[in-house]
């Protein structure tokens, strides 16, 4: 793309961009008026000056919305003035957040005459959130809807030295998904509040609704029928995708004091076979069929394939499942009928267990090898709604929505941080993908939308919401892997440049240790801050801290104490793989997690892959998704790029090899690629690397829940090496 300044945008360049001339000199007259009144030239008071003029709208062509954001940081130099911002918070409303209220009313206890007001107090309040977290989960204890059958001792006690997340919230005793299901006054949900909002697929004009009542009711009635089946702290299995079913089984597997194992439902025979073995499941909720864009893919066949001890089966249309069973399993009808000679089937007394019980067994995706099995206790659901208060400003009256799968994540921390802060949870029966999708967005009401990086690239290669209005989206969020520039752009435009609340973490953290915050302004692809209570260092190559306020790119190093945090794994010796080896800090045994970060001037963090993407060209380290960055944008017939290096066969420093795909239509010859990359990083990040390969493949590997895996491209290509050095 040409770097056009802004004020060297003419009415021509808008109307290449898709304008009528009409628009293009009205548009045009516009910008210019907005470029004089931002005094001075600052790129960032254009931007919020052209964003809060409304100027460009969701429907106007995205090359549009190219044309002016790239021109207006067209000279922005990030190394001095830190990442392009695109998102500011206003005062005024920063007071409305559930974080900005909070710190109005404890600031000036907790900070002092420090304290002037949520945004310019943010990064005292968060430090001192590190520093004295009794005092911040405490507020969060009060804001969430948590019940203690028995209430805590206190907020940690870090007296017993082998624990070394310490022990949180000690003594107290309480049932998770009763918190979930029952009214409370703070946040304000009643029997009436809608709890979930849904649509089928196959009948999208429909969005159905579901009261909090009409929601316990359900759960307490499966809580009911489990009793029936199952002993007291088995494991039970849930592999089907995310629906009305799967939610209320899950938390009716909470409820009655059993532990969730979630498998996702994209998964092949083996891998449930092998999490079914690990958790030692004693049976398996799943369905007959997964209809996904209009089509039946069979999961009861391929889950029985696995082997399960017995599987209950949910129909996925009508109330009769389309298949023939094994003997040992039961239809969904056939399970709940084991309830009916209860007088009083819907009502059920929840099991109250210890706040460290285990509630969910988890697997983390399997990017850097086997995925590990981990455990989420009841301090999990509170951590990960907690950042949902703090950094998602999820409120009562929002409706939250974000395609996902109870086997991944995010399916349980989207399921907490809405019934824990009163809010809507909305399910899409059906594909994400397509236009279905954004309609019920749209007719949904959904005000906040999670994604991952590769359902918004789709979206926008696709252009599905066209027409469609999502300017109810208050925010958009993001987590995965690394997000596009030019994708999060296309999906911010839609809402009028609502934020895009990057997440990341880790199954094992049941939280995002980095996150936006609507208290702060925002990048695309950045994070604004470490979240509430989170302390970390970025560690330099012999394990020593960076200093906290100077730009460095490391691996991150966590402090220990994290409320919700794992302190066992199923298969895997916890102590080694999070913490021997690590350097001790300040007298705390600091926590891997294996990413390396990126701190911006001005203290944003980008995340550079994990450790091991880290790849030594000539003598200097560099992360795979700085190149992919920009190599993204060398050639208009790009969809992807995947950077690695490979020891060459006979030795010598790393070769840099770059995989792409391309858009649909575009055939670009690996040479002339060669060449764009080879250009591009060494104007953009340095002029000594050089581009050995670039190899064009039609789609990249990934997990099954999306992410790229860089190891599998790595070995694919030492073997090519290794076969090319014998020939
Ligand atoms: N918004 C994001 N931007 C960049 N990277 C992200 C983002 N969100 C998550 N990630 C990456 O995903 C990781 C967390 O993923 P998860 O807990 O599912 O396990 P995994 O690390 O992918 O799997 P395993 O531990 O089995 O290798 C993060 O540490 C980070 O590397």
């Amino acid at each position: 793309m040409e770097k056009k300044t802004i004020a060297d945008v003419e009415v021509n360049d808008m109307i290449k961009a898709g304008l009528s001339m009409e628009e293009a000199k009205e548009f045009h007259k516009i910008l210019k008026q907005t470029i004089a009144e931002a005094k001075g030239s600052d790129a960032r008071e254009v931007w919020q000056k052209v964003v809060a003029k409304r100027m460009l709208m969701p429907w106007h062509p995205h090359r549009l919305h190219q044309l002016i954001y790239y021109s207006v940081y067209a000279h922005w130099d990030a190394s001095i003035n830190g990442p392009p911002l695109y998102w500011f918070p206003s005062l005024s409303q920063s007071k409305y957040t559930n974080l900005g209220r909070a710190m109005e009313i404890y600031g000036p206890k907790f900070l002092g005459a420090s304290y002037k007001d949520p945004v310019t107090s943010f990064r005292l309040f968060q430090k001192y959130s590190v520093q004295h977290p009794d005092d911040y989960w405490s507020i969060i204890l009060r804001e969430l809807s948590i019940v203690f059958h028995e209430v805590p001792k206190c907020i940690i006690d870090t007296t017993n030295k082998s624990k070394h997340g310490g022990k949180w919230l000690p003594g107290s005793v309480l049932n998770i998904a009763e918190c979930c299901l029952q009214p409370s006054s703070h946040p304000r949900k009643n029997d009436d509040s809608v709890a979930i909002v849904w649509s089928d697929e196959s009948d999208n004009s429909k969005v159905n609704h579901m009261t909090l009542k009409e929601l316990r009711e359900q759960v307490m009635l499966v809580a009911n029928a489990l009793d029936a089946t199952f002993a007291k702290g088995d494991a039970i299995a849930i592999d089907m995708p995310m629906t009305v079913s799967a939610v209320v089984i899950y938390l009716a597997i909470v409820l009655a004091g059993f532990v969730v194992v979630s498998i996702a439902d994209s998964f092949a025979a083996k891998e449930i076979a092998s999490r079914l073995r690990i958790s030692d499941a004693k049976a398996i909720f799943t369905q007959d069929y997964i209809i996904r864009g209009g089509r039946k893919f069979p999961l009861y066949s391929r889950v029985v394939e696995a082997n399960p001890h017995k599987a209950i089966v949910i129909p996925a249309i009508g109330s009769d499942v389309g298949i023939e069973l094994r003997q040992q399993d039961l239809s969904w009808e056939d399970f709940l009928s084991s309830v009916n000679h209860l007088l009083r089937p819907n009502y059920y007394c929840p099991i109250y267990q210890p706040v460290d019980s285990i509630t969910n067994i988890l697997f983390s995706s399997g990017t850097t090898g086997e995925p590990k099995a981990i455990l989420w206790t009841q301090l999990s659901p509170i951590r990960c709604a907690s950042d949902a208060w703090a950094h998602i400003d999820i409120q009562v009256g929002d409706v939250y929505c974000w395609p996902t799968n109870l086997g991944w994540v995010m399916g349980p921390i989207l399921l907490y941080s809405c019934f824990l802060n009163g809010a809507t949870l909305a399910l899409f029966h059906g594909s994400p993908l397509g236009r279905g999708f954004g309609k019920f967005v749209q007719d949904a009401g959904v005000t906040v939308l999670g994604t991952v990086p590769s359902l918004v690239k789709a979206w926008k290669s696709t252009n599905c919401t066209e027409g469609l209005d999502w300017t109810k989206i208050k925010s958009f969020c993001s987590t995965g892997e690394s997000s596009n520039v030019d994708d999060d752009l296309w999906l911010s435009s839609r809402a009028y440049y609502k934020p895009i609340i990057e997440c990341c973490g880790g199954t094992e953290l049941a939280s995002s240790y980095i996150q936006g915050c609507p208290l702060q302004p925002q990048a695309f692809g950045a994070f604004s801050t470490a979240s509430m209570t989170t302390g970390f260092v970025i560690l330099d190559e012999n394990g020593v801290p960076y200093p906290d306020d100077q730009p460095c790119v490391g691996e991150v190093g966590l402090f220990p104490l994290y409320l919700g945090a794992s302190d066992r794994l199923l298969n895997a010796d916890h102590y080694k793989v999070y913490f021997k080896g690590m350097p001790m800090f300040k007298g705390m045994h600091l926590r891997r997690h294996g990413d390396i970060l990126k701190r911006t001037v001005g203290g944003y963090f980008i995340v550079q892959g994990r450790a091991d993407d880290t790849m030594n060209l000539g003598g200097i380290k560099t992360s795979s998704v700085e190149i992919e960055r920009v190599c993204d944008r060398a050639d208009e017939g790009i969809m992807e790029t995947a950077a690695i290096s490979v020891a060459p066969v006979d030795g010598g420093p790393e070769l840099l090899v770059i995989f792409v795909v391309l858009k649909k239509g575009f055939n670009v010859e690996p040479d002339k690629l060669k060449m764009k990359f080879s250009k591009a990083i060494q104007s953009n990040l340095n002029p000594l690397f050089k581009v050995s390969f670039v190899k064009i493949v039609p789609e990249f590997p990934r997990t099954a829940s999306n992410k790229l895996l860089r190891r599998v491209l790595r070995d694919q290509m030492k073997h090519e090496l290794s076969l090319r050095s014998k020939i």
